[in-house]
């Protein structure tokens, strides 16, 4: 059978001694698209966190990306991290540099070396979010669209096995929203995983995609007529 690129059984997600979600189940497999939607402080973040090993599984078991989330050590995160994408609420981009030069950062941290070939793979992410043009600008000098198009883009260098996207659109008007959301249905149309907590529900009812709601400590998967 087909190893799942996530899976959580029975993990309690913690934020220091208080227990967030307890007893979470999940499994995605490669090619999914999940929403993780629930109201403020419900565990969106906290489960995300783990993840990307921000946060310790303390109880239960998980999965991500080939790596055992439970004893996942220090100098392991930085692994793990080059096979995930992830994109955040906030861009997280330098903004004392360029376009390019944020996107060569990743490549140089993830051990990049020839000079074409960072030259050529950044242009190949710029083109996959339509930035090709904007790599000699600052950062601080693009919208909050194109500052989260280029985050999406340093998300994408290392061809991670699973994106996650923490209310990528929680900064943009609700036009933006849907290009950004438009982007990212595209890149997961060209076979990529993902896993992105909203709050939108605009996005939800127009882009139709399998939904896991965080409520009263434990997450299920909703039907899209339920996720209001
Ligand atoms: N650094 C922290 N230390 C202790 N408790 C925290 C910390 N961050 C979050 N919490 C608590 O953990 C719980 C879950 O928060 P979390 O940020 O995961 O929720 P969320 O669903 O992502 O919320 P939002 O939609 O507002 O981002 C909340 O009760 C919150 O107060």
């Amino acid at each position: 059978m087909e190893k799942p690129v996530l899976h959580l059984e029975n993990a309690d997600i913690y934020q220091r001694d208080n227990l967030v979600l307890s007893k979470v189940n999940l499994t995605i497999f490669k090619g999914d698209f999940y929403y993780l939607i629930g109201k403020t402080g419900s565990g969106k973040s906290s489960l995300m966190k783990t993840l990307y090993g921000d946060l310790n599984l303390q109880k239960g078991t998980g999965s991500i990306v080939g790596f055992d989330l439970k004893g996942l050590k220090e100098k392991e995160i930085p692994f793990l991290r080059r096979k995930i994408g992830i994109v955040f609420q906030d861009f997280k981009l330098l903004n004392d540099r360029t376009v390019f030069e944020n996107l060569k950062f990743v490549l140089k941290a993830t051990g990049w070396k020839n000079k074409e070939e960072i030259k050529s793979k950044i242009n190949e992410v710029l083109q996959k979010v339509g930035m090709q043009e904007q790599y000699y600008k600052n950062t601080f000098e693009l919208s909050g669209g194109e500052q989260q198009r280029i985050a999406i883009a340093r998300a994408l260098l290392n061809d991670p096995e699973l994106i996650l996207a923490d209310e990528p659109t929680g900064n943009l008007d609700p036009k933006t929203s849907l290009e950004v959301m438009e982007l990212l249905n595209d890149i997961h149309k060209s076979g990529k995983t993902i896993l992105m907590a909203t709050h939108d529900y605009q996005l939800i009812v127009k882009f139709k995609q399998k939904t896991l709601k965080c409520e009263g400590g434990d997450l299920f998967e909703v039907a899209q007529q339920a996720t209001v």
